[in-house]
């Protein structure tokens, strides 16, 4: 997991912090993350009597929970840790952090005690950390079986047992969190892929320490931060030839909706005008039922276009291949989702003049996609979805964003982000067309590729998000209420940026919505 081919997380570096960032006189790294923890166990078990057992495991993960344990226990809570390891054979840290426990009067035990009557107040996972090297299986598996079935929070110290600080992977038995409390900086594994589901409420503890440089996990959660200076108010002197031209193509017979949820998206966020070329020869009658948009034949989009999407309902047939192929010869700011994304995986020849574009290229693959892109299984994409994300990047040029759970961002220069925003309810039909619309009505209002990018994925998910703390999702979400609920989202950012700080203004920024007098 932490081979030297792809130094992520490079435990050897946080020794490194160690030795040099920290004089002797301070409390070493470990002693600082164990009362960090003990900190956050005071908080979230604050009216809860009873004693609180702590599970250590053989590395410095476990020396982090006799850290805890030695501080909850001076702090006058009833603790019981349970070791399984042999004492002599701990790291030095955590061999000390055994001694100062015992020391202080703590009692120890070789295997998981049984529960009291009125059960645990709190059951702590300081078994495997950053070193987890393989999957859980014997003793520790058993703890972790056990320790699931407890009915008491459960709290993991820096990543779940079991869990792939990486990848998000469960590797057998993994620890199932309602709170984890990780050290230094977020690791990427918590927030994508199966991490989410395995952590719980996670609270980030910078044991006071910046993370530097080569820490890559660190601040690469999406933030409105990141498009912070995008956010600028409209002139009251506004019209719709400063917000863009968009065109979505794609609306193969049957599959026009997908079409006109991507137009819908763009035009609700504020784009200037929305053109929706359908390939269904009957798909611009119902222009009727959206006078917003402007339906044309494939054929009849306008050669001036700020941004095009193509892909939503595209078909694979030979007339969608045509369309994709003369798409990509418009050197324009162009977003590829669905069936475009499955052409372009069959035929080498397009994804060699994808790459050999120059106008900014962005792909939206959900895993099924990704895999067909790189010719591997949607299984092995999953398994390490930043890899994934990032080698699609490089290979075609283009910014990427892996859907799923932890949509990942990734740059063509090996640059990622990890999106938090969103719920399963948007594991539903016409979700990838409305992030499609968002995404090329940011481009089309002038957004550079990447900002356009984050902030569609961010704000898609928030709209979820809003959605769900209003009592809809995560069941029976429809991809139609989020486009409304990215307008309210998105004029609460313009709301919030114009009150705020607004950051000096990027020079090409396009003015975007203004809300109100001046
Ligand atoms: N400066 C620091 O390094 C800090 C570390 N912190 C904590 O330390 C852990 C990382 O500690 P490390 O000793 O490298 O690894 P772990 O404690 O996660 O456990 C590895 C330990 O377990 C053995 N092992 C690995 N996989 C398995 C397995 N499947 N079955 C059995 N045994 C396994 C392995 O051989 C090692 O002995 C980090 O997460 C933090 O919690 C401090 O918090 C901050 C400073
Ligand atoms: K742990």
């Amino acid at each position: 997991m932490y081979s030297a081919s792809r130094p992520i997380y490079p435990v050897a570096g946080i020794r490194e912090i160690e030795g040099k960032l920290i004089p002797s006189a301070r409390p070493s790294l470990m002693e600082r993350a164990g009362r960090a923890a003990a900190e956050d166990a005071v908080r979230l078990i604050m009216d809860r009597p009873g004693p609180i057992l702590i599970a250590c495991g053989p590395g410095n993960n476990g020396g982090d929970g006799f850290v805890m344990a030695r501080q909850l226990a001076q702090a006058g809570r009833e603790v019981q840790v349970a070791f399984a390891g042999d004492a002599h054979a701990l790291p030095a840290d955590a061999a000390k952090a055994c001694a100062d426990y015992l020391a202080s009067g703590g009692n120890m035990v070789s295997d998981l005690p049984a529960a009291p009557a009125q059960g645990w107040a709190l059951v702590v996972d300081a078994i495997f950390g950053i070193g987890l090297k393989r999957p859980v299986e014997g003793r520790y598996a058993e703890w972790i079986r056990t320790l699931n079935a407890q009915p008491s929070p459960r709290m993991a110290l820096d990543v779940p047992s079991g869990l792939d600080a990486d990848t998000g992977q469960p590797l057998g038995a993994t620890f199932r969190a309602s709170h984890t409390t990780t050290f230094i900086a977020l690791k990427p594994g918590l927030l994508t892929n199966d991490g989410p589901d395995y952590c719980g409420e996670i609270n980030v503890q910078r044991l006071d320490i910046d993370p530097p440089a080569w820490l890559p996990a660190a601040g690469h959660a999406v933030t409105p931060a990141l498009f912070r200076a995008r956010l600028v108010p409209r002139p009251r002197n506004s019209h719709k030839g400063l917000y863009g031209d968009a065109a979505i193509l794609g609306g193969n017979a049957g599959m026009v909706g997908a079409a006109l949820l991507a137009g819908r998206a763009a035009l609700w966020l504020g784009t200037g005008r929305v053109y929706v070329g359908l390939l269904d020869p009957n798909g611009p009658a119902v222009d009727f039922a959206h006078p917003e948009l402007m339906l044309r034949q494939a054929s009849r989009l306008p050669e001036r276009l700020s941004a095009l999407a193509i892909g939503p309902g595209l078909g694979t047939e030979d007339s969608s291949a045509a369309e994709l192929s003369s798409a990509l010869a418009r050197e324009l700011p162009l977003v590829l989702d669905a069936d475009a994304l499955n052409l372009v995986g069959r035929d080498p020849g397009l994804q060699g003049r994808l790459a050999a574009r120059q106008a900014p290229t962005i792909l939206t693959p959900h895993p099924a996609e990704a895999g067909r892109l790189l010719g591997i299984t949607t299984a092995a994409v999953q398994a390490d979805r930043l890899q994934a994300a990032l080698e699609i990047a490089r290979r075609l040029r283009a910014l990427v964003v892996l859907k799923g759970c932890g949509s990942i961002i990734a740059t063509p220069d090996g640059r990622w982000f990890i999106n938090g925003t969103g719920h399963p309810g948007m594991a539903s039909a016409g979700m990838g067309d409305v992030l499609t619309g968002l995404v090329v009505g940011f481009l089309a209002q002038g957004w550079p590729a990447e900002a356009a990018l984050i902030a569609g994925v961010h704000l898609h998910g928030a709209a979820a998000d809003r959605l769900a703390r209003e009592g809809i999702g995560p069941i029976g979400l429809s991809a139609s209420e989020t486009i409304d609920a990215a307008r309210g989202v998105f004029n609460g950012w313009l709301i919030e940026a114009q009150q705020g700080d607004l950051r000096e203004k990027p020079r090409d920024a396009r003015p975007l919505l203004s809300l109100g007098a001046r």
